[in-house]
């Protein structure tokens, strides 16, 4: 079987990884980007400001991972959110509407025990490279 490419996507323009992760993985075509915390990647601190402030952050640092592998939001196809509160759900919404508007990635969302860093909201994505065609 022919082997696949893996390449592993690192940039300094989003948080250097907390744990034993990539911040993302490109496989062939598909990059697994991991889930993004509402991290300064200055600061590694959890921006201030609340869930909203946090899942802001968190979809800016999709978008510099994003933006290393030469892509953008239009590339995403699929995300996770992560909320340490469900109650959270309508809010974090109205941020991430302002950055996916249309033909919206597959989504999941769901209310966890407990985020990294006490963390509110954790958004994870995968997307893939290169033009799609919408039919
Ligand atoms: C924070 C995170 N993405 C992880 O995998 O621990």
């Amino acid at each position: 079987m022919a082997a696949l490419n893996r390449k592993i996507v690192s940039t300094a323009s989003a948080p250097a990884a907390i744990g034993p992760y990539s911040q993302a993985v490109i496989v062939d075509r598909t990059m697994y980007i991991s889930g993004q915390l509402g991290l300064d990647t200055a600061s590694g601190q959890l921006v201030d400001g609340g869930v909203q402030a946090q899942a802001k952050q968190a979809l800016v640092n999709i978008g510099e991972i994003l933006k290393a592998a030469g892509c953008d939001y239009s590339n995403v196809v699929k995300a996770t959110v992560l909320l340490a509160d469900i109650n959270d759900f309508n809010s974090v919404n109205e941020v991430y509407k302002t950055f996916f508007s249309s033909n919206f990635p597959a989504r999941a969302a769901y209310q966890v025990a407990a985020l990294p860093r006490g963390g509110l909201v954790e958004i994870e994505a995968v997307a893939v490279l290169g033009p799609l065609s919408d039919s």
